[in-house]
């Protein structure tokens, strides 16, 4: 019996690893990963579970200079805290997309290949060069090969599924599918342009020490790479391993886990690899459960900043052990591409607790598919951008309660519920969020079930909320693009009063860590919009307590640099951000230390701060300001 199960597995397990790596699964991860988990119990030793991706079938196949393997798993947070057992390590997201190998030779792109079955892949070389984030030259002359992930994030997903039905070819059904499906092609080369690579292994003669170094190496190289973080220790898992579930959920591009590897190469080097993974790194992984179900209806929820985000309520299932009776179905361009309606029997996941989502249409119901062209809560009509529909009426019911609300969690005033607001909305005595601190024991014993117990909570709770630090404030306004880090880095980089945050412009900006062009505009703009919120909360009376910030030698100065570095120039600008120094593009008399590397260079930054006496010093000095 068990030897036919043995059979029976194995070819079940070589079946969807061959459609898998074509882009044509047929069952979901945990399905497939429960046939493996049974057949490791059957037969540990089983050939197949030490096999590396599918075999390459394509004639254009060539051999990879060192394999590529696969990676050792695990869902348990103190598998991995065993795993780690005291050593430094950084954790990247693990993206869901496909292996890609470029090797660089004087400078050049020379191959792009696929893992295929971990010794050889397929040469992708021609599509590869559509790629804008996989750069043709590079600066690194040696002989270099770098490995990471080719993907598809969501928005570019919805429009190249335009592009393809456009192009007569078939609609794609999942953004990990997409992948491996264009990267297979031997035609429409170009549809390969809207795929990002994002980079993460580097093999050939350079020295590095640590896993960040590598990271570094590879940015200085024009690679875009994964944001990652260090861990000292184990303490630092749960708050990563959170913040990855709400990727999962809120992230545009699929992740299904997060990669651990050890920081010093030294244990790279001592540990080595088995034939099917490195030991050195680990995947977590989070397990998911999925379950069929039906749309009974759907929902648009509009958000505070008027977006309409379409919500199932669906046939009730148990999943994970909890109920399950809606499903996100997470934007417009969702919906459209898989023409979600009433009666669709659809297939949901949820993994490691985030919030259950759609996963397939399992089988389409005969009803119309159609969408709302009015806002279902003040009922003006709505815009489509992109993947959005979007409600541009600044007086809607919904959007107003929404911003409120949002202040309310930001801010902590504890005690004030959403249902609570809508009753001082309907009663008119909160429109905006200021109103909020013009209310008092009259206006809210006029409330159902308020007593003046109730009551003096509530107004200390609103008066409390007066004395808050400038990030939570900054946060609490709904600046688009203003998340809780983003406002902490703006203040930490020396915009640390609200004069000063009202002074910002886009070029100020830019200057800090995590600002690009766009996010510096967006979040400008949006702050400028602010203004008068802002006026109307400092004239109730708000104090901002001191936020705690480094102290050390380069504290509060401005500090401009100019020539090349031994790091790429962001590296060391957010150095000095980290140490409290307030980074500036150019030289003038209000400039306190100009950092370059050649005294004798013809530098206009230069011989200005020569010109106003600004103390001059090199990237070492700096350096050594910063650590003291
Ligand atoms: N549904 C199916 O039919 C089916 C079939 C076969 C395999 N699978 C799934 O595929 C998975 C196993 O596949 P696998 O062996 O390709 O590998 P894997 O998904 O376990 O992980 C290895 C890969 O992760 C990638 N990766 C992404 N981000 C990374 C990062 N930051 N650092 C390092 N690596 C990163 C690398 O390309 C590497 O090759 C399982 O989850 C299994 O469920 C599903
Ligand atoms: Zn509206």
């Amino acid at each position: 019996m068990s030897n036919k199960r043995i059979q029976e597995l194995e070819k079940e397990i070589e079946h969807h690893k061959v459609l898998y790596y074509k882009g044509q699964t047929e069952i979901p991860d945990h399905e497939y990963d429960k046939l493996e988990d049974e057949l490791r119990e059957l037969s540990p030793d089983s050939p197949i579970l030490k096999m590396v991706g599918s075999v390459v079938t394509a004639e254009d196949k060539v051999k990879h200079d060192e394999k590529m393997l696969s990676l050792a798993k695990t869902y348990k947070e103190d598998e991995l805290a065993t795993w780690m057992d005291g050593r430094e390590a950084i954790s990247m997201y693990k993206i869901d997309g496909m292996s890609c190998s470029l090797i660089y030779e004087n400078g050049n792109l020379v191959l792009a290949k696929t893992r295929g079955d971990g010794t050889f892949g397929e040469n992708i070389t021609s599509k590869a060069l559509w790629i804008d984030t996989i750069p043709n030259t590079i600066k690194e002359e040696k002989r270099i090969e770098v490995r990471g992930e080719i993907y598809c994030d969501e928005e570019h997903f919805f429009s190249l599924s335009d592009d393809m039905v456009a192009l007569g070819l078939e609609k794609p059904t999942s953004q990990r599918n997409i992948v491996a499906g264009i990267i297979s092609r031997k035609d429409h080369l170009q549809l390969s342009k809207k795929l990002t690579f994002k980079a993460f292994e580097l093999l050939g003669d350079i020295s590095v020490q640590t896993e960040v170094e590598k990271v570094k190496y590879l940015e200085a190289q024009g690679f875009e790479t994964l944001e990652y973080t260090l861990h000292k220790d184990a303490k630092s898992l749960s708050k990563t391993i959170d913040e990855a579930k709400d990727f999962m959920a809120e992230g545009d591009y699929l992740i299904d886990g997060i990669v651990f590897s050890f920081n010093d190469q030294k244990w790279h080097r001592e540990l080595g690899e088995t034939a099917h993974h490195p030991r050195y790194k680990m995947a977590f992984k989070f397990q998911g459960e999925s379950r069929e179900t039906v749309i009974e209806n759907i929902l648009w929820q509009v958000s505070r900043n008027g977006i309409l985000t379409p919500v199932a309520n669906v046939k009730p299932v148990e999943l994970s052990g909890a109920k399950i009776s809606r499903v996100t179905l997470h934007n417009f361009g969702l919906v459209k591409q898989f023409e979600l309606k009433q009666g669709d029997r659809i297939e949901i996941i949820r993994s490691g607790e985030v919030i259950p989502k759609f996963l397939e249409v399992v089988e389409s119901s005969d009803e119309e598919f159609s969408y709302p062209k009015t806002c279902p809560s003040c009922d003006e009509e709505i815009e489509v951008v992109d993947i959005r529909l979007i409600c541009r009426n600044s007086e809607c019911p919904a959007i107003v309660k929404e911003s409120i609300l949002n202040y309310i969690q930001k801010i902590g005033i504890d005690d004030l519920s959403s249902k609570r607001l809508e009753e001082l909305i309907r009663a008119k005595l909160v429109l905006k969020i200021s109103d909020l601190y013009k209310l008092n024991m009259e206006s809210l014993l006029t409330l159902d079930k308020v007593k003046e117990k109730l009551a003096t909570k509530l107004l200390g709770a609103i008066e409390k909320s007066k004395t808050v630090d400038l990030v939570t404030f900054l946060s609490a306004l709904g600046i688009s693009g203003g998340a809780y880090n983003k406002c902490e880095k703006v203040v930490f980089a020396g915009h640390d009063s609200l004069e000063k945050v009202k002074s910002l412009t886009p070029d100020k900006l830019i200057l800090i860590d995590g600002f690009a062009k766009k996010s510096a505009d967006d979040f400008y703009l949006s702050l400028s919009e602010k203004f008068p919120l802002i006026e109307e909360l400092e004239s109730v009376g708000f104090s901002f307590e001191e936020v705690i910030k480094v102290e050390t030698k380069v504290s509060n100065k401005k500090i401009c640099i100019t020539g090349s570095l031994s790091e790429k120039r962001s590296v060391i600008e957010s150095k000095i951000r980290d140490a409290s120094g307030i980074v500036v593009s150019s030289v003038s008399k209000n400039t306190d230390i100009l950092v370059t590397n050649d005294q004798s260079s013809g530098s206009s930054k230069l011989k200005k701060a020569k010109d106003l006496g600004i103390l001059i010093i090199t990237e070492e000095e700096l350096i050594s300001m910063i650590s003291s």
